[in-house]
């Protein structure tokens, strides 16, 4: 286990009960569809901190599908990093097997302790599969429930999975109307891969990063034909070669204990 996130998920100093909020994602790459959500889900509920998870492998996608883990990882770094209050984790990459996020759950739980509340924030798209996940409904024992909207799914399919919850578990579960994002991944990629600019849509260092690995070109299109060696270089660099942010490879525990963060989190944090 990575050291930084220990430290990350120390209690607060003031002894008030940590509220935790948890964005789990492929992050393929990384867009400000997601930021938004996880500073919307910060603020409303008055989360001290926000862990973002990159699923080592997503349980649910086709592996072939999705891009390699460390660069995902340290997109999701670069992104992060410029808001104190958010952490970057690689705890799915570096634990074996599918990324099932009722295992990151109970984890991060044990390691925050008894008294933290642990918030998983999710778009609603994602939420109205939550029955086919590992566990299924289960999910909702292990933490709160942060339900973002998101453009495109039909409210229906939304209120016949909150119909369908016994009240117990139905009382888990928040909704957060958050500013509409109508951009996701797989657009990004497509904007990529047809050379179409993805500025403004993902922070700037995320696009220099899609621009350097040439990721999501078409295979044989210049950087984009390098991309497994790529891959394989940063996997050998393990976690020296990382980005500077709010991640563990960056060894910069962000909001953790004696961070710029720590002291800006007298209000929001660890006062
Ligand atoms: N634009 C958005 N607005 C609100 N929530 C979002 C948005 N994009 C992603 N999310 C949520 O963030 C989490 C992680 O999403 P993910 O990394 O799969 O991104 P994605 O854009 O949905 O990717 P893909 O297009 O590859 O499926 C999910 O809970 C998803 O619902
Ligand atoms: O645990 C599961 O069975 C499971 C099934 C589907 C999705 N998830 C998690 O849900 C989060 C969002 O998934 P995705 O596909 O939208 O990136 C991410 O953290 C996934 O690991 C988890």
């Amino acid at each position: 286990m990575a050291r930084g996130l220990e430290e990350w998920l120390a209690p607060r100093r003031d002894g008030r009960p940590l509220q935790l909020g948890v964005l789990g994602g492929t992050f393929d790459p990384i867009h400000i569809g997601h930021l938004v959500a996880a500073e919307a889900a910060r603020t409303h509920f008055r989360l001290d901190r926000v862990l973002f998870v990159p699923a080592g492998r997503p349980p649910h996608k086709d592996p072939a599908a999705v891009s390699d883990a460390e660069h995902r990882y340290r997109m999701t770094v670069l992104a992060t990093a410029g808001n104190p209050y958010f952490y970057t984790t690689r705890l799915e990459l570096d634990r074996e097997g599918p990324s099932y996020t009722i295992d990151t759950l109970r984890q991060l739980s044990a390691m925050a302790g008894p008294e933290a509340t642990v918030y998983f924030i999710a778009g609603a798209d994602s939420v109205v599969t939550l029955p086919s996940w590992r566990g299924g409904l289960g999910l909702l024992d292990a933490c709160q429930l942060i339900v973002v909207t998101r453009p495109g799914l039909p409210g229906e399919a939304l209120q016949r999975f909150l119909d369908s919850l016994p009240a117990a578990r139905r009382a888990r579960v928040h909704l957060l109307p958050i500013p509409e994002i109508g951009i996701s991944s797989t657009d990004l990629r497509e904007r990529v891969a047809a050379g179409r600019s993805i500025r403004y849509l993902v922070p700037a260092a995320v696009e220099d990063y899609v621009h350097k690995y040439g990721l999501y070109r078409p295979r044989g299109a210049g950087a984009g034909s390098e991309r497994a060696g790529e891959a394989a270089a940063l996997r050998r660099a393990g976690t020296s070669g990382a980005p500077e942010g709010a991640g563990e490879a960056a060894g910069a525990p962000g909001a953790g204990p004696g961070s710029a963060a720590g002291a800006a989190g007298g209000g929001a944090g660890r006062a």
